[in-house]
């Protein structure tokens, strides 16, 4: 492979290229609850209550930065299933995420979470029901969805500066060749975007020389400067030190407030960023339990959903500290390409 094209492969940006067989548009507005297990799984009294799943997202005081925004949903997702190697990860998962919402998605190894954020994307296909991003099928307005795929990492001799990462966010497909419009416009948009993820003092380094968490926030930069709508990051915190997850989720939550932009964001462990959460997915079992962190972070839905004796206790300042969640192992070993696209972006 020509170097340039192997450079390229390592920095391109994680914007998903549109499929030819994104799901079908949104059915009109059903009246069923927001999300739920599978009746047979979850007994009545461990299901949360949910908002009613509407298209247009009603407003709710739950948010950490004021009440739920209201306007359409920038993700819905109506009765969906999704099938991988001829078996059924989830099916009939009931999702609405507003505009401006962080929400996160958690779960036992395996259950299907990068799966459900790649089906957001228009990278894997729906087996049932459906999902619509802005009103659109999945993968239809790619130019307003960011994304930063699992694990990406640079090679320590990779001397691209931090800062060009983040110019190809912004070029997109037309990396080397810019894009059309101001040169100004693109310098000051980039150099905002750094400031934001705090990394001013070391996008002139090459890329190579940035520590783990410095790469992710040049990422995210990356994900962000072409000033999406939606925000889909899997699992950004994975590898990073206890303070640097505390650091980038809050850096997440403001991006979130700042930008007006819905994150989704697939994590392990709840803790780091149950602060900033609007709203918490938990998929299992094969299917999905959504709600409020309040709602959803209980001991007996944990229980239940980790098969594993799981406290969630209350601090002195009133925040969620989950206790005995399993950790998530070192190696993943149940990473695959999605279907329909090859590895070169599947579980970098
Ligand atoms: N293209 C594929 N073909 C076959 N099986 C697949 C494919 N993609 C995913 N799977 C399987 O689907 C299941 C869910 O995978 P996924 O990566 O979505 O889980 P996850 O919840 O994100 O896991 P982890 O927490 O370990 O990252 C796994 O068992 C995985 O092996």
């Amino acid at each position: 492979m020509h170097p340039l094209t192997r450079l390229r492969e390592a920095v391109r940006p994680g914007v998903p290229a549109p499929r030819a067989d994104a799901a079908a548009p949104a059915r009109p507005t059903p009246t069923e609850p927001a999300a739920t297990l599978p009746e047979h799984a979850v007994p009545e009294h461990a299901v949360p209550e949910c908002a009613p799943a509407e298209r247009a997202v009603p407003e709710a005081v739950d948010r950490p930065g004021g009440a739920r925004p209201a306007g359409p949903a920038v993700v819905s997702l109506r009765d969906a299933a999704v099938r991988v190697g001829g078996r059924t990860l989830w099916s009939h998962v009931e999702l609405d995420i507003a505009p401006g919402e962080f929400v996160a998605v958690l779960g036992p190894n395996g259950v299907g979470k990068s799966t459900l954020v790649k089906a957001i994307l228009g990278l894997v296909p729906t087996a049932a029901g459906s999902i619509s991003v802005l009103g659109r099928p999945p993968g239809h307005l790619a130019q307003q969805v960011g994304y930063l795929p699992q694990r990406r990492s640079f090679d320590a001799g990779l001397r691209i500066r931090g800062v060009d990462i983040v110019r190809m966010g912004w070029d997109g497909d037309r990396w080397g060749l810019g894009r059309p419009g101001s040169a100004r416009a693109a310098r000051e948009r980039i150099a905002r975007v750094v400031e934001m993820v705090g990394a001013s003092a070391y996008a002139h380094r090459p890329i190579g020389q940035c520590s783990g968490g410095e790469q992710q926030r040049l990422l995210i930069a990356q994900a962000l400067v072409r000033r999406p709508r939606l925000l889909v990051l899997d699992e950004p915190l994975d590898s990073l030190d206890l303070p640097n997850q505390a650091a980038v989720a809050a850096l997440i939550g403001r991006i979130c407030r700042e930008e007006e932009v819905s994150v989704v964001m697939v994590a392990h462990d709840a803790n780091p960023i149950l602060a900033h959460l609007d709203r918490v997915v938990y998929l299992a079992e094969g299917g999905a339990v959504a709600g409020t962190p309040a709602e959803v972070i209980t001991s007996a839905t944990l229980t239940r959903l980790y098969r594993t004796p799981i406290e969630v206790l209350r601090t002195s300042d009133g925040r969620l500290v989950v206790v005995g969640q399993p950790e998530a192992p070192a190696v993943h070993t149940d990473r695959h390409p999605p279907a329909g696209e090859g590895a070169a972006r599947a579980d970098r």
